[in-house]
């Protein structure tokens, strides 16, 4: 082990009850909003190709007539309220609202800051209003910030130079003063999700970092802050020179999913996703690949089938309002929550292999195991291969309890599970009643001498 300062200070999960609320949240909601989403991808009629929050940096657009798109941020259609109920439907149990994006503006009034909502015309509080309309719903908020603020003037990619290095002083003590008043501002929150903290100026700050979260942590007790925030004094970022995470959960996973349990060495983490192929913000173009609420739900079972959360992101527009697409998925999504979130929410990894049908997702601290169902074979019967020494008591479909599947079984610790119906158009889930085996019951199934 290398001696470490500014490393992890913590090894495996946290084990206290905010974190096990976190842990079995199953399914979150992202929301990206700010003044990017008044142009919307394009300028002068000219389409930015690059993802539409990081317009700023586009050179079809000069930066100072992006920052003037502060006069024009009055979202008349924005309902917190809305959107927290759109949210409920859909079954997330958290969201992460964007407080300021690398464009540095705030959807908050800071008093560290002139580009904030108290100088557009709409003047009040979003994220306040974000805060308390989700809390109402009782879905909890994490506060998204950007490290990386391109329209503060001491902000720098790197230190270069004496002046680099005093304006790099002064930029490091405003992010204090703004985390410090986001904690301050907004005490339920329950978390920060730290984004923009890759550039050599920041991961070159361990020390300062180190303390900034150490402080936060004892501002707010419980608070949940992911591996993204800072690197160790040797530049390690997300894990440390010893190869342990730092911060409460891996905040790697955006845009995918890993696809096999050793690939989260045993952390907890969420995965954040696009609905479009790489659009946070509001594009007005909705054109790619736009992923489907089928889609979109099996990248959720397959998150929980190994021990995270799928958090889905919206792009409202520059008035407010979310568009009638996004709208349309979180209906799909909460239709099928509404007959199945008992295999997501408070599950995790089942501990068995991989199948063709689909995903295993287990209750935390129960035995109680769920297949969510994809893929049914031409045959109609599920193939379920089941680890040594377990055996199934009872298989049912969720959807209705009084449809029992009597496994068949054809090897040993191996079953085909036969399907009443056979054209299922929709995800579906069974769960499996499990128990261990008679440690002496012999198989009657003799393996192949070759
Ligand atoms: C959660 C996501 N993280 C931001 C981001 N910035 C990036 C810079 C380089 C490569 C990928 C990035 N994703 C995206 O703008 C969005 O906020």
């Amino acid at each position: 082990k290398i001696l470490l300062a500014h490393g992890a200070h913590r090894e495996g999960k946290r084990t206290d009850a905010v974190m096990e609320k976190w842990r079995g949240y199953g399914l979150g909601q992202f929301i990206h909003w700010g003044l990017y989403a008044i142009p919307g991808g394009e300028w002068n009629g000219k389409q930015y190709n690059g993802a539409a929050e990081w317009i700023r940096s586009w050179n079809g657009i000069p930066n100072a007539t992006y920052d003037s798109l502060i006069y024009k941020f009055n979202p008349t259609a924005f309902d917190a309220t809305a959107w927290a109920k759109s949210a409920k439907q859909m079954g997330a149990r958290y969201v992460t609202f964007t407080t300021k994006h690398h464009d540095g503006f705030c959807m908050w009034p800071s008093k560290y800051s002139k580009y904030t909502v108290a100088a557009s015309p709409y003047k009040k509080d979003i994220v306040k209003a974000v805060v308390d309309a989700y809390d109402k719903e009782g879905i909890d908020v994490i506060l998204y910030f950007s490290v990386m603020d391109w329209s503060h003037p001491d902000w720098r990619y790197e230190i270069k130079t004496k002046e680099d290095s005093v304006a790099f002083e002064r930029f490091k003590k405003f992010t204090r003063n703004q985390l410090i008043e986001l904690l301050t501002n907004y005490p339920k929150a329950k978390g920060l999700w730290f984004d923009g903290t890759w550039d050599k100026s920041w991961v070159k700050q361990a020390a300062f970092a180190d303390d900034l979260e150490t402080e936060m942590r004892k501002l707010r007790p419980g608070l949940i802050i992911g591996s993204r925030f800072r690197a160790d004094e040797n530049g390690k970022r997300h894990f440390d020179s010893n190869g342990v995470l730092m911060g409460d959960y891996e905040q790697g996973w955006e845009r995918k999913i890993p696809n096999k349990i050793e690939e989260v060495h045993g952390n907890d983490w969420d995965c954040v996703m696009t609905v479009p192929e790489n659009q946070w913000g509001y594009n007005k173009a909705w054109n790619g690949h736009i992923k489907s609420a089928n889609e979109l739900l099996e990248m959720t079972a397959k998150c929980v089938s190994l021990g995270g959360n799928f958090v889905l992101n919206f792009g409202p527009q520059g008035d407010g309002a979310i568009r009638q697409e996004e709208l349309n998925l979180a209906t799909k999504i909460g239709d099928w929550m509404k007959l199945n979130q008992e295999a997501i929410y408070n599950c995790g990894y089942a501990g068995y292999e991989k199948q063709d049908w689909g995903y295993f997702t287990k209750k935390t601290g129960s035995d109680q195991v769920y297949m969510v169902v994809f893929n049914v074979p031409v045959s109609g019967a599920l193939r379920l291969k089941m680890p040594a020494k377990t055996k199934i008591s009872k298989a049912y479909m969720l959807a209705d309890r009084e449809e029992k599947i009597l496994p068949e079984e054809i090897n040993s610790n191996e079953y085909f599970l036969k399907l009443k119906k056979k054209d299922h158009q929709e995800p579906f889930v069974i769960v499996l009643e499990t128990g261990k085996n008679a440690e002496n019951k012999e198989s009657i199934y003799e393996k192949a001498k070759t």
